[in-house]
């Protein structure tokens, strides 16, 4: 903002500047340039030139003198000065006597008298000089204008202006203006606010003694942009070069315009800071801050309402849904419009998911019952197999142990399956195996439960028992009047079995139980043989 205003204030203050000087010109330096302007009229005087050349000629002197009365009225001082070159005599008078002009004769080793041997031998048509007046005790402005005679210098003729008038007009109207200052050609001050500043006699001095506009600057850069001002300015006569400057400490605009009626400089000095302090602007911050926070807590109040919270509560659910838990997300009125159709989704993907979730679940506990079920059994007959019947006996003898209720288990061998086998081929031995199983287990029915134990020999566990059911089985087993006939072929095959039973004993283990039920069995078979 403050470098946008500084734009702005350069823009400005250039147009101003331009227009500005110009009112100036003409309200005030007018006065000036018109005194100059007389000043080379008089200087053009043929009889003033006539007597230059001779200025012992009393009837040239005279009738100069008359021609420069009628020219005296028309300065605004109402008086002139001569210095002729011939005999070094200063001529000034301001009407108040009627006696012959003539007040000193110059002397060039004179200080105070430096500045006419110096327009002789410079031969500068014009000069402004700003000096005192040692006979009036007043400083003035001099507008010091040659008398030529082709190219011999004759003499210098001028008026001067009060410098106090003239500066409290020019200098000290200072309006937005820090300073105003006006510099000869060269950036000598010729017109300052403060006095001591101004370079009197410029033209009689060499530059080391000079007081140039550029020493009021702060660094060799502001010195070297001024500089750089005045050339263009120089070119450019009456347009304003504006460049910026460190002065007294402080950033400055520098306006320069060249006056090409009097060859000299105007310089306007502005203080930005001045002109548009810091201060100004602390108010407009503050509402700027001000502004900013409550936008920012609303931004946050409404983010955190829309979307942290709502975002908040998604990810609750969802680290629930990991825990296979359906948690509905809670949602504000305020929530977006977005997030809303985004939690919505994912409800229905959770719900969804979840339910899948349960299904594929009891699929998986339900395949694996059957499996289970299925590695107990024996395919062919779905009797237990030798490891779900070992599991079904582990758990019976734990109950065993717990009740002590006696029970018996009977070894059943078919004799000579392998001839079945040999003789009718293996499909048929299965189909008598389904046989024997169905058998065996019509006889068991509630009392007990029936395995195949491997090839043709089969277990079987006679629950809560004593010793004469257990014999009852057995010899209804190895009895002639329940026989199972089974029809192969045409041919009704008697199928015989070895059996031997066991009943259990304290401290017995499955082991140990199978091993006397399996020994009674081989006993029944090789006693048979
Ligand atoms: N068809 C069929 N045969 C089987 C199966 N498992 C075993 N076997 C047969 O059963 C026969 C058993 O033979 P063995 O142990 O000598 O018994 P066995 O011929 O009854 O002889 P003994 O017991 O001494 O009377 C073998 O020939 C096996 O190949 C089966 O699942 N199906």
């Amino acid at each position: 903002m403050r470098v946008l205003a500084e734009d702005i204030i350069v823009s400005w203050v250039e147009r101003y500047a331009e227009k500005q000087i110009r009112y100036d010109k003409v309200r005030t330096l007018l006065p000036l340039i018109q005194e100059v302007k007389l000043s080379k009229e008089l200087a053009e005087l043929e009889s003033l030139k006539a007597w230059a050349k001779q200025p012992d000629n009393e009837a040239l002197k005279q009738q100069a003198l008359n021609d420069i009365e009628a020219f005296r009225h028309r300065f605004s001082d109402k008086s002139y000065f001569i210095a002729l070159k011939a005999n070094d005599r200063y001529y000034y008078s301001d009407g108040s006597t009627s006696e012959d002009p003539y007040r000193y004769t110059l002397q060039e080793e004179k200080p105070s008298d430096a500045w006419f041997y110096q327009l002789m031998a410079i031969k500068l048509n014009l000069h402004l000089n700003v000096n005192p007046d040692v006979e009036l005790g007043v400083i003035k402005l001099w507008s010091d204008v040659l008398i030529r005679d082709g190219d011999a210098v004759l003499g210098v003729v001028g008026t001067g202006l009060d410098l106090s008038t003239f500066l409290q007009q020019m200098v000290e109207k200072q309006d937005i203006y820090s300073g105003i200052v006006f510099t000869n050609y060269e950036g000598a001050i010729q017109l300052h606010q403060k006095e001591e500043l101004i370079d009197f006699a410029s033209i009689t001095k060499n530059a080391h003694n000079k007081k140039f506009i550029f020493q009021l600057l702060s660094d060799a850069d502001s010195q070297k942009r001024l500089q750089h001002s005045f050339a263009n300015a120089k070119s450019n006569p009456n347009k304003v070069e504006m460049t910026s400057v460190n002065k007294d400490g402080v950033r400055q605009l520098a306006s320069v315009i060249y006056i090409p009626e009097i060859d000299w400089f105007q310089v306007n000095f502005i203080d930005i800071n001045s002109f548009l302090p810091l201060t100004e602007f602390s108010g407009l911050l503050w509402v700027f801050f001000v502004s900013l926070v409550c936008a920012l807590v609303i931004v946050y109040v409404l983010m955190t309402l829309m979307v942290t919270k709502p975002l908040e509560e998604l990810d609750l659910s969802i680290a629930e849904l990991g825990k296979n838990h359906n948690r509905k997300p809670k949602l504000s009125r305020f929530a977006g419009l977005e997030i809303k159709r985004l939690i919505l989704h994912y409800q229905k993907m959770s719900t969804s998911l979840l339910e899948y979730q349960q299904e594929l679940e009891s699929k998986v506990a339900e395949r694996t019952e059957e499996l289970n079920r299925i590695a107990k059994l024996d395919p062919l007959t779905e009797l237990y197999n030798r490891r779900g019947f070992e599991t079904h006996m582990s758990e019976y003898m734990a109950h065993w142990q717990a009740t002590q209720q006696p029970f018996g288990l009977i070894n059943v061998d078919i004799n000579r399956f392998k001839d079945i086998n040999d003789q009718y081929g293996h499909a048929i031995g299965d189909h008598v195996l389904q046989n024997v199983a169905a058998y065996l287990h019509a006889i068991v029915k509630g009392k007990g439960e029936v395995a195949r134990w491997g090839g043709d020999e089969f277990l079987i566990l006679v629950k809560q028992s004593n010793d004469k059911v257990v014999q009852q089985i057995t010899e209804r087993l190895l009895g002639d009047l329940e026989s199972l006939v089974i029809n192969i072929q045409d041919h009704d095959v008697t199928i015989e079995f070895s059996v031997g039973s066991a009943l259990v004993q304290k401290g017995d283990t499955l082991e140990k139980l199978l091993h006397r039920a399996d020994k009674a069995m081989y006993a029944v078979k090789f006693a048979e043989r």
